[in-house]
């Protein structure tokens, strides 16, 4: 059995995948850090979760209470969302590899260092087991250097501040989704809309253009995340608040959270607050608005796809969304659950297949 995990800035989600690459089991530990919940296939229950450290720790001892014990998988696979520009496709994860996952830490605070808790605890227990990282960004690699480009000085260039984009394992298995039914079109728009939240230009199945950038603080608002701000206002946060000061508002304390009370876009939804509605309202008006963006970049649109929490759930924010393009022509929309477990199985399997 291979293990699939994908971390995220407050879950930690699990899958195990047979030799045909069928699903055995799935399940998550979701809001760790506070009132943390583990679930596993239909069943939910309270769990001891202050860290990812605590989380990888009962997946594991979860899954060896099924009979999969860490040493008897065959590989381990982990989303990494920051690779910077040294991943273009999945890779083996050695030493130098788990270098370049902590040296991109500081761009992505709220995920990377959560890949490299299950990254090392499963090297501890099972010293052989092949694990492998699959990258957020590897799927941007095809956007044009114009678009990846900020218009800064070349040292600050140099030093790899640039767009990079991230939910690439999501829009991969999205793309390819779309394509085994007969349904890609050559200009899709793709929107990931979870607690954090991206949309991607895809032409011919290649990504052109995305919302995020350097970091996943920029493009769409967010759960808990500002989307795009001017540079020089976050100068005057950092001014006021000191530079980590800034980093923790415009991560954790920003997006809906800080215009509608709550990060949850569900809770949200029921809360019908004023300050609810508005925060809705933003994430709508501005998901449409950087989904114009796409579409010039594309030169056009021939569908919507939506996947994430919200993307799966949501069908009054679809709506306004899909509505706020309708000047765009007819467009199909459609609605396709995030597979990124299965994407990175899939490129694990294939990896460790060629080796
Ligand atoms: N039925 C629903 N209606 C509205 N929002 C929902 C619904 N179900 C889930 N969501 C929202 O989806 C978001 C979480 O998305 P998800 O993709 O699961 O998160 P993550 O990015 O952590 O993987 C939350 O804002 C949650 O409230
Ligand atoms: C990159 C990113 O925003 O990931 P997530 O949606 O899992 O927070
Ligand atoms: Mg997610």
């Amino acid at each position: 059995m291979m293990l699939v995990l994908n971390a995220g800035s407050s879950s930690l989600k699990f899958a195990l995948f047979d030799a045909d690459l069928n699903e055995a089991l799935a399940g998550a530990v979701s809001e760790i850090g506070g009132a943390a919940r583990f679930e596993l296939d239909d069943t939910e229950t309270s769990a001891d979760a202050p860290d990812h450290d605590a989380a990888t720790a009962l997946v594991l001892e979860a899954l060896r209470d099924r009979g999969h014990p860490a040493a008897t998988l065959t590989a381990a696979a982990h989303r990494v969302v920051h690779g910077g520009t040294a991943f273009t496709g999945t890779v083996r994860v050695t030493s130098d590899v788990i270098d370049a996952i902590e040296a991109h830490v500081p761009l992505a605070p709220l995920h990377n260092p959560h890949n490299l808790a299950p990254i090392r605890a499963l090297a501890a227990r099972a010293p052989d087991l092949a694990q492998v990282a699959g990258f957020d960004t590897a799927f941007h690699t095809t956007i044009p250097e114009v678009a990846q480009t900020y218009a800064i000085p070349a040292e600050d260039r140099e030093a790899g501040l640039r767009r990079y984009g991230f939910h690439g394992l999501s829009y991969a298995g999205l793309t390819e989704t779309l394509r085994a039914r007969g349904a890609l079109p050559a200009r899709l728009l793709a929107l990931h809309l979870g607690n954090g939240a991206s949309l991607c230009a895809i032409r011919d199945g290649r990504s052109v253009a995305t919302s995020m950038g350097y970091s996943p603080v920029a493009g769409l608002t967010m759960g808990t995340r500002s989307g795009d701000i001017d540079p020089m206002a976050v100068l005057d946060m950092a001014r006021r608040h000191g530079i980590d000061g800034a980093a923790e508002r415009l991560n954790r304390a920003s997006g809906l959270r800080a215009l509608g009370g709550a990060s949850d876009m569900r809770m949200l939804a029921q809360a019908g607050t004023a300050d609810a509605r508005f925060a809705r309202d933003h994430f709508a008006y501005w998901a449409i608005r950087h989904a114009g963006s796409a579409i010039a970049a594309m030169g056009g649109l021939d569908a919507l796809a939506f996947t994430g929490g919200i993307g799966e759930n949501d069908a009054e924010i679809r709506d306004r969304i899909a509505d706020g393009l309708s000047w765009a022509g007819d467009i199909p929309v459609h609605v396709i659950p995030a597979e990124e477990e299965r994407t990175l199985a899939r490129d694990a399997a294939a990896l460790l297949e060629a080796a």
